[in-house]
């Protein structure tokens, strides 16, 4: 089966050229298990992919953190998905809960992005993940399921994806989600992955988890069987991002 370790660092809207530099630096200098084990990606803002394009070791890869909804033209401020891949970018995160909430990106707008950014051949991380009051109302799985259903509608070829598990209560809160909470969500996930796609799609499918990991609760969230990596937010600027992409180690012992 094998879904490989999948490490991804979302850097946000953060950096300037000589931080980026410096975290570079720490990456290209770490030892970490090799890419047979792990994958790692990062994904600084659109200004610095090609600095870090150039700069960063071959075995570790790019994301850009959004792209367009379809082809470029007249749509200012956008980054289309065949800019991306002219640059040589393989990656994109679409959907993630801050693009959701604060820019009012629905369901289906990022359903269609992920369709037309796979089109472009592109590689994608696709977020999801509910937000505190829907947990507390007992509806976690019925809202990762609608947002990854609208998803699934436009995707015909999963292999290109991972699929990110971000609760929104999680993120930048320094509120993990407890092992239990984590692997309880991906399990769901891969069930509805079973029920509405196939069985292999659901077998060979990436669920990540992410929101407040750190290189003190990696290992125990790795350690989970459903959990196949992580999407590292305000970590994987620092040099703990390597504990995490360590953590891969604790799946091949499992
Ligand atoms: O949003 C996230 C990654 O995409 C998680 O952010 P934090 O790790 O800072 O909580």
């Amino acid at each position: 089966m094998g879904r490989k370790f999948f490490v991804g660092g979302n850097w946000k809207c953060n950096g300037t050229t000589e931080e980026v530099k410096k975290i570079v630096s720490t990456l290209n200098d770490a030892q970490v298990p090799s890419s047979d084990v792990v994958e790692v990606v990062v994904s600084p803002p659109y200004v610095f992919l090609p600095l870090v394009k150039s700069s960063l070791r071959p075995d570790f890869h790019v994301a850009a953190q959004n792209c367009w909804v379809k082809k470029g033209g007249a749509f200012t401020g956008e980054v289309s998905a065949e800019m991306l891949v002219n640059l040589g970018i393989p990656w994109v995160i679409l959907g993630h809960s801050e693009r959701r909430s604060l820019l009012n990106e629905s369901n289906e707008l990022v359903g269609d992005k992920v369709a037309y950014a796979l089109s472009q051949g592109l590689k994608v991380i696709a977020c999801v993940g509910e937000t505190l009051e829907q947990r507390e109302a007992g509806s976690t799985t019925e809202v990762v399921a609608a947002q990854t259903k609208a998803i699934a509608a436009r995707v015909s070829n999963w292999a290109d994806v991972v699929l990110a598990y971000e609760p929104v209560w999680a993120i930048g809160t320094g509120k993990v989600a407890s092992p239990a909470q984590a692997q309880e969500v991906h399990f769901e996930l891969r069930k509805w992955l079973h029920a509405n796609t196939s069985p292999e799609v659901a077998a060979t499918t990436r669920i990540i988890y992410g929101g407040s990991v750190n290189g003190a609760n990696c290992k125990e969230l790795a350690a989970k069987p459903d959990v196949d990596g992580f999407l590292v937010g305000g970590a994987s600027l620092k040099p703990e991002f390597i504990d995490i992409i360590k953590s891969a180690e604790v799946k091949k012992s499992a």
